[in-house]
C-alpha cells in the first residue's frame, strides 16, 4: 500500500475523543444518532468508542458498527489499549461491520514511559507487535498509535512504527496527545517518519493532535504538506482539555484553499477535485447535531460553524458585501449547509411538507419521533407567526433528545414580578407513573423552578451551566436552553427549546437529571446494590 492517497481520510473521532470532553457524555441511542449524521456528512471512518471502557461503550460501538457500518457505509473503529483484553473487546464490538478497525496505542515518550507506563523503551517495543498481530487476527485494518508522540525521542518512535508496520498496521497514527508542537515542528514529525521510517510505504500515515495551544487544525495542515493523508478530528472540535482538531475547519481550509494544498497531493494546482469525500453542505446541521446533543456551547465567533462565521456587522463590510459578496467572504454560507433562514412552514401545514422539509434539513426520524416532533410543531406555530428552519431544528433537536424519558413535566406554573417572592409549583411524571407536584420559591422564575423540581426528583447534584439563546430574532423567537449538572465528579447535560423560556429551562434541567438518574441506575445494577436514591413518592 502506498502512503498517498488521491484524497485525504477523514477519520473522525467525536463519539470517542470527542466524549472525552468533560461533560459531553452521551447515551448509546444520541451516539447512534450521531453516528447517522456522521455518515451522511461522508466520514471515511468512524472511531465509535473505547468498547472496552464500559459496557455502555461496548454497545454502542457494536450498535453503530451493525446500523452505520454496512456495506455503503463509513468504516468503524473501536480503540484499544496495547492490551489482550481491551482488543479482544474491540474484535467483538465490531463484528456487525461490513468494514472494521481496531486503533490501538501506546505511549512512546520516555515522560510516559517512565510516569506512566513504567516501562522501558524495549518492553514497549516487545508489546507492540505482539498486540498489532493479535488485533489482526480479528481485523485486517489495524491502526497503531505511538501516544504522546509529539514528545517522543523520534529515533525510538522510528523504531516503534516500523515494528508496528512489519506486524500489520495499516495506518500509523501520530498523535500530538498534550498540543505542545507547532506547525514546523509537527511538520518536521512527519517528514522524519516518511524519511526514516523503511517500511513507511506499507502503511497511511495519520495525524491526531489536541488544541491545548491552539495550533492543531494548523498543526495538521503543515502534516498534509509533508505527507499525512489522514486526519483524526471531532465536530466542533470538541474532545479532551482544549478539545481536538475541528473537522468542519480542517475540511474547509483544504476546500477553500485547494488549490493551494493540491500540489502535495501530486495534483496539477488548478484541479477542481475535492480534497476530501466530506459533504460539506452537511456540516452545519451535524454541528448543531452534536452541539445539542453533547450540550457543548459552540462559541459565536467559532470558524466555519459560530452564529458569527458569515455576519456582517459593520457598516464598511456590509456595504462591501452588499456590492460584492467576494470583498469580505471566503466562502458561501451555503457550502457548509447554511440555509437562508427562509421561512418554511406555518401553522396550516400537514404532516407531508412537515417530513420533507425535515427530510432536506437532513433528519431522518422514526414515525414515531416524527409524530411527536409534528405535534410540537403544530404548538409551536400556534404561538409564533413565522417557523424558521432553525425553529424546526431545534423542535426536532428537542424532540430526539429528551430520551430517556424517566421523569416527565406535566407541568409548570410560576409567580415572579419585581414586588414578588419567585415562587414555582411543578407536577412530574416519575419513572413509575406517578404524578406528584411541589412547590419552591426561588431568587428568580428559573431558580424557583429548579428548586421545585429538586425537591420532587431528590437527586443530589450542583448546576455548574445555563445558558439561554434565541434561536431567531423577535419577540415570539423560541428560546433553546443548556444546563450542566455536576454528580460526583461527573458531568451531565441537558437541552430543550420552546417559545417559553421557563417551560424550556424546565424541560433542559429534566433531560439532564434524566441522564445523571440514568447513570446512577445503570451504577447501581452494575454494584448489584440497592438502588442509591429513594425518588419521592
Ligand atoms: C490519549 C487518550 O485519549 S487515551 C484514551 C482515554 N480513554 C479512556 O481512558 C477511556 C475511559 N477509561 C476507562 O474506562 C478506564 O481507564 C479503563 C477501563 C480503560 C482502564 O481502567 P483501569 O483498569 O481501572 O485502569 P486505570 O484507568 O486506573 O489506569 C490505566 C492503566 O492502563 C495502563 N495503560 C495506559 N495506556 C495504556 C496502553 N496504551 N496500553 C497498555 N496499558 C496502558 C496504565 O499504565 C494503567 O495501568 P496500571 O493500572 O497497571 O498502572
Ligand atoms: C488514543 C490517542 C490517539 C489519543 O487520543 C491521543 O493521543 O490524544
Ligand atoms: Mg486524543
Amino acid at each position: 500500500m502506498s502512503n498517498q492517497t488521491d484524497r485525504i481520510i477523514i477519520f473522525d473521532t467525536t463519539l470517542r475523543d470527542g466524549e472525552q470532553s468533560p461533560g459531553a457524555s452521551l447515551t448509546v441511542e444520541e451516539k447512534l444518532t450521531i453516528a447517522r449524521a456522521l455518515a451522511r456528512l461522508g466520514v471515511d471512518i468512524i472511531e465509535a468508542g473505547f468498547p472496552y471502557a464500559s459496557p455502555g461503550d461496548f454497545q454502542a460501538v457494536q450498535k453503530i458498527a451493525e446500523t452505520v457500518g454496512t456495506e455503503n457505509g463509513p468504516r468503524i473503529c473501536g480503540l484499544a489499549r496495547a492490551s489482550t483484553k481491551d482488543i479482544k473487546a474491540a474484535g467483538e464490538a465490531l463484528k456487525p461491520a461490513f468494514k472494521s478497525r481496531i486503533h490501538t496505542f501506546i505511549a512512546t515518550s520516555d515522560i510516559h514511559l517512565k510516569h506512566k507506563l513504567k516501562k522501558t523503551r524495549s518492553e514497549v517495543l516487545d508489546i507492540v507487535p505482539e498486540m498489532v498481530a493479535y488485533a489482526k487476527t480479528f481485523t485486517d485494518d489495524i491502526e497503531f498509535s505511538p501516544e504522546d508522540a509529539g514528545r517522543s525521542d523520534p529515533e525510538f518512535m522510528y523504531q516503534v512504527l516500523e515494528t508496528a508496520i512489519a506486524a500489520g498496521a495499516t495506518t500509523v497514527n501520530i498523535p500530538d496527545t498534550v498540543g505542545y508542537t507547532t506547525p514546523s515542528e509537527f511538520g518536521a514529525i512527519i517528514k522524519g517518519i516518511k524519511d526514516n521510517v523503511p517500511n513507511i510505504d506499507q502503511a497511511i500515515i495519520s495525524v491526531h493532535g489536541h488544541d491545548d495551544l491552539g495550533l492543531a487544525v494548523a498543526n495538521f495542515l503543515e502534516a498534509v504538506k509533508n505527507g499525512a493523508r489522514q486526519l483524526e478530528c471531532t465536530i466542533n472540535g470538541i474532545g479532551e482539555r482544549a478539545g481536538n482538531a475541528a473537522l468542519e475547519e480542517l475540511v474547509m481550509a483544504l476546500h477553500v484553499r485547494r488549490q493551494y494544498f493540491n500540489p502535495f497531493l501530486g495534483r496539477a494546482v488548478d484541479s477542481t477535485e475535492p480534497l476530501t469525500n466530506i459533504n460539506t453542505q452537511e456540516i452545519y446541521k451535524t454541528s448543531r447535531l452534536v452541539s445539542n446533543l453533547t450540550g457543548m456551547i459552540v462559541q459565536p465567533n467559532k470558524a466555519i460553524v459560530g452564529a458569527n462565521a458569515f455576519a456582517h456587522e459593520s457598516g464598511i463590510h456590509q456595504d462591501g458585501v452588499l456590492k460584492n459578496k467576494l470583498t469580505y467572504e471566503i466562502m458561501d454560507a451555503e457550502s457548509i449547509g447554511l440555509t437562508n433562514n427562509q421561512i418554511v412552514l406555518g401553522k396550516l401545514s400537514g404532516r407531508n411538507a412537515f417530513r420533507t422539509r425535515l427530510s432536506e434539513l437532513g433528519f431522518e426520524l422514526s414515525d414515531n419521533d416524527l409524530n411527536n416532533a409534528f405535534l410540537r410543531f403544530k404548538e409551536v406555530a400556534d404561538k409564533k407567526k413565522e417557523i424558521t428552519d432553525w425553529d424546526l431544528e431545534a423542535i426536532v433537536n428537542d424532540e430526539i433528545q429528551q430520551a430517556p424519558e424517566l421523569f416527565r413535566l406535566e407541568l409548570v406554573q410560576v409567580s415572579c414580578g419585581d414586588h414578588a417572592v419567585s415562587t414555582a409549583t411543578v407536577t412530574l411524571r416519575n419513572p413509575e407513573g406517578k404524578e406528584l407536584t411541589d412547590a419552591a420559591i426561588g431568587t428568580g422564575p428559573v431558580d424557583a423552578v429548579y428548586k421545585a423540581i429538586n425537591r420532587v426528583v431528590n437527586v443530589p447534584n450542583e448546576l455548574i451551566e445555563f445558558s439561554v439563546k434565541s434561536v431567531t430574532a423577535g419577540i415570539d423567537a423560541m428560546g433553546e436552553v443548556t444546563i450542566r449538572l455536576r454528580h460526583e465528579g461527573r458531568t451531565y447535560s441537558g437541552y430543550a427549546a420552546n417559545t417559553d423560556i421557563i417551560t424550556a429551562s424546565a424541560r433542559a434541567y429534566i433531560s439532564a437529571l434524566n441522564r445523571l438518574y440514568g447513570a446512577i441506575q445503570e451504577q447501581s445494577k452494575v454494584n448489584s446494590s440497592e438502588a442509591v436514591l429513594t425518588p419521592q413518592g
